[in-house]
């Protein structure tokens, strides 16, 4: 079966300084898989050369069998690659419903209308901020509203860019049940979560993708990963994971 996501060989250099260095894996479809790691591992990194805005200096990321190489960031949404953003980008003077509907324009889900856009903000559990603006509702709802604006242009990869940071306890246990619902009603969706909060992670994701200092270390089942003692001294220095 052809794989969801698949990266090969790939490196990315700043300054001469390898950001990722020689990462491949195969993720297939319907995996939610958290890429965890230390500061300055390559999380953000490759976050980036998957959704394009990086170009990578040597290596491939294939999207359902499609060699995305010469496609640039603005077009992967209609390959189905969609991503959201460690501080959400919401355009200021749409309301928060306008703005859901904006991924429906630029993705592929050019056919869904505001009943289809109330629908995810429902799921997501921000409904009643609809005919609010950004700036008017809390920055969890300015989160979520940004993965349901992802959700409507239909990706079949959807990258999370630390969806938890800047959260309140209270609005991370609302994100943790808004995935968890997004899971239930996606199952094909394969999803990339980039994320600090090592525990959010582990209760989302059924793999875990850890980086080290620009290289793939481990890759794999959450618990078998999280139990992995090179994992543990890499990732936290210590032997703990939790
Ligand atoms: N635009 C850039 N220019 C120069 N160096 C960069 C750039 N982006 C990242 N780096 C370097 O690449 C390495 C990986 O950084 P990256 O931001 O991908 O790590 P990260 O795991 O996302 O870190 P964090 O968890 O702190 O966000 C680091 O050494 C970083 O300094």
């Amino acid at each position: 079966m052809t794989a969801a996501l698949e990266v090969r060989e790939l490196y990315m250099t700043f300054s001469g300084v390898d950001a990722l260095s020689s990462v491949s894996l195969s993720v297939p479809q319907g995996t939610w898989m958290g890429l965890i790691g230390p500061n300055g591992s390559g999380k953000s990194t490759m976050l980036n050369v998957l959704s394009g805005l990086y170009k990578p200096r040597a290596g491939a990321v294939v999207v359902s069998g499609s060699d995305l190489g010469r496609v640039p960031a603005r077009s992967r949404i209609k390959h189905g690659v969609c991503r959201t953003f460690q501080h959400p980008q919401l355009a200021a003077s749409l309301t928060i419903l306008e703005n859901v509907m904006v991924g429906a324009v630029r993705g592929r889900g050019a056919s869904a209308d505001d009943e289809t856009g109330l629908q995810w903000l429902a799921r997501l559990g921000c409904a009643e901020y609809a005919e609010h603006l950004p700036a008017e509702v809390p920055y969890g709802v300015q989160k979520r509203a940004e993965v349901a604006r992802a959700l409507i242009s239909e990706p079949s990869l959807l990258l999370l860019d630390e969806p938890a940071a800047g959260l309140s306890a209270r609005e991370r246990a609302e994100l943790v049940a808004a995935l968890r619902e997004v899971r239930e009603v996606l199952p094909d969706l394969t999803l990339c979560l980039v994320e600090h909060d090592v525990g959010l992670v582990a209760s989302v994701c059924t793999e875990l993708a850890v980086l080290s200092a620009g290289k793939l270390i481990a890759h794999g089942p959450t618990d078998e990963v999280l139990a992995d003692d090179a994992v543990k001294l890499a990732y936290l220095g210590s032997r703990s994971t939790t």
